[in-house]
């Protein structure tokens, strides 16, 4: 599934109409009763509906969906926000159809007042994705009466007022579910403006698939997965599936790269071996299965026997670790950057002209704050732009961890990963993340899908551990590796 701004949106829009010869009034008309069609199992005969409608083209869906519920026989009534000659194109072709079914509409706002606070169900349909702020008046006033009132409110399309600059928005209506047409947009995705949308629901209205499936930006799904997922073969021995150096740990921070190897050997590495500081070894209790080197024997040579290397977690800040960073950044072999390793990357960041393999940077907001000089803020106001932007520059694949974590390839392509939960907002998880993440991108068909399996995996497997064993408040990192099996079993028990 694809996910769009505003804009792309509408080209895909302006290209079903010209190149396609889709008429507006059919989209629209597909729109109103596809919303319908998503929300009716949630109506009763009884409820007193109003549908607060705007001057654009989410008005015209309103008026579609007022008609339609009227139709079924519904008790509907239409708050209309501007006077009719304001409304025109396929929004006035639908405002005349409405009126010959015989819906009431309301002008005034003081009438609005009384029957948005008596309704018991709320449609907003107010404005969508043509909306830019901040909101002029009256329209703050229609804002603030529905998230005032007692009912649910079912927004069309976007929750009105949200929008992708983030700064300028001044009102918004708080959904309790939104009904969106034909793909998710990005502000559904964005910490910002995604509580906005309550519960998210996707409706089709026919929009041609080849035209959006050729935006690059996408929602990672169990389809994915299980198309990308290295399945395991039945004649493979461990060195099919790939030998990982995991380097960090520190005699300060020596659980990091014990978190990271779980992570790693519970992915079905062939091989897992960890890189400490020789002083920290005595403090490791590593499981059998993972070998030890230390960072004394670091060598180029050394480096070239994995396929693939991760570096970072508890890795330590020191003088002496800037140099050996710089040295494991000499490596062709496919590089993970995580953690310390991060902060030790800001400290030059042009250094990233010399990597020749695949380069990986698994940042959260504070770190890809010091990694650009942008503020937390800023970024979360505009992580797509941003991060893509990022990767592109510097020919990485960046991983920004968040509630929807966003994985941008050096090829501008982007994947949104929308599984996890509160119970991975805890100090290890990114480091089995690392782990989950060498094995992967070793495995799987290409860097940019392993990276969306690892965080797609992880976060699955956190879900299924609050689901069946735990509480988000109880669980800890180590108890979402050990759900890592249920996790995979998903895929192998439930294949393509
Ligand atoms: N994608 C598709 O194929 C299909 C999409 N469809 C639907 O169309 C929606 C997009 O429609 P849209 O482009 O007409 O924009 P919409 O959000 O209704 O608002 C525009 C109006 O708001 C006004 N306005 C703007 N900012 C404002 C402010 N700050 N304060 C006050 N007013 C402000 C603006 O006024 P103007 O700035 O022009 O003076 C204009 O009058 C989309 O979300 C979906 O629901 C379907 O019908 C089927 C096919
Ligand atoms: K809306």
């Amino acid at each position: 599934m694809k996910c769009l701004t505003s804009e792309e949106m509408r080209q895909v829009d302006m290209l079903a109409f010209n190149a396609y010869h889709m008429p507006g009034e059919v989209l629209m008309e597909n729109a109103g009763r596809a919303i319908v069609e998503a929300m009716v199992q949630d109506l009763i005969k009884s409820d007193r509906i109003v549908v607060v409608v705007g001057p654009g083209n989410n008005g015209g869906d309103g008026f579609v969906v007022a008609r339609e519920l009227k139709n079924r026989g519904y008790m509907v009534t239409v708050i209309q926000t501007v006077t009719n000659d304001k409304i025109s194109g396929e929004a006035n072709v639908h405002l005349n159809v409405m009126q010959r079914f015989n819906v009431d509409i309301i002008y005034d706002f003081p009438d609005a007042v009384q029957y948005i606070h008596e309704a018991t169900v709320i449609i907003d349909a107010l404005f969508g994705t043509g909306y830019t702020g901040p909101m002029r008046e009256p329209m703050h006033g229609y804002v603030a009466l529905m998230n005032d009132a007692r009912a649910p409110i079912y927004s069309i399309d976007v929750p009105s007022g949200v929008s992708e600059t983030i700064g300028s928005m001044s009102a918004v209506v708080k959904a309790t579910k939104t009904v969106t047409i034909e793909a998710p947009k990005v502000t559904a995705y964005i910490e910002q403006t995604a509580p906005y949308y309550g519960e998210l629901t996707i409706v089709s209205i026919g929009l041609p698939t080849r035209e959006l499936d050729k935006i690059s930006r996408t929602i990672w799904q169990v389809c994915h997965v299980k198309q990308t997922l290295k399945k395991r073969e039945r004649f493979g021995h461990k060195g099919t599936y790939g030998h990982v150096l995991l380097i960090g740990g520190s005699v300060d921070m020596p659980g990091a790269i014990q978190l990271s190897a779980r992570g790693a050997l519970k992915s079905g590495a062939g091989l897992v071996s960890v890189m400490t500081e020789q002083a920290a070894r005595p403090f490791l209790q590593l499981p059998h299965e993972v070998m030890y080197r230390s960072h004394d024997e670091l060598t180029p040579q050394l480096l070239s026997n994995y396929q693939a290397i991760a570096v970072g977690m508890g890795f330590g800040l020191t003088d002496e670790k800037l140099a050996l960073f710089y040295q494991i950044l000499k490596t062709e072999v496919p590089l993970l950057i995580d953690a310390d390793g991060l902060t030790l990357l800001a400290r030059d960041i042009s250094r990233l002209k010399e990597r020749q393999g695949p380069t990986i940077l698994t940042p959260h907001p504070k770190e890809f704050a010091r990694l650009t000089g942008f503020s937390v803020d800023v970024i979360k106001n505009d992580p797509f732009t941003l991060t893509k932007a990022f990767a592109q520059e510097h020919g990485v694949y960046l991983v920004l961890k968040g509630t929807h974590t966003i994985i941008s390839s050096p090829r501008g392509e982007q994947v949104i990963n929308t599984t996890g939960n509160s119970a991975l907002s805890k100090g290890g998880s990114g480091d089995i993340l690392s782990g989950i993440a060498c094995v992967r991108i070793m495995q799987d068909e290409t860097v940019l899908a392993g990276l969306c399996n690892a965080v797609y995996l992880h976060g699955y497997a956190s879900d299924i551990a609050v689901r069946e064993d735990f509480t988000a408040f109880d669980i800890t990192p180590t108890d979402v590796v050990d759900s890592l099996s249920k996790a995979y079993r998903t895929f192998i028990e439930n294949p393509a």
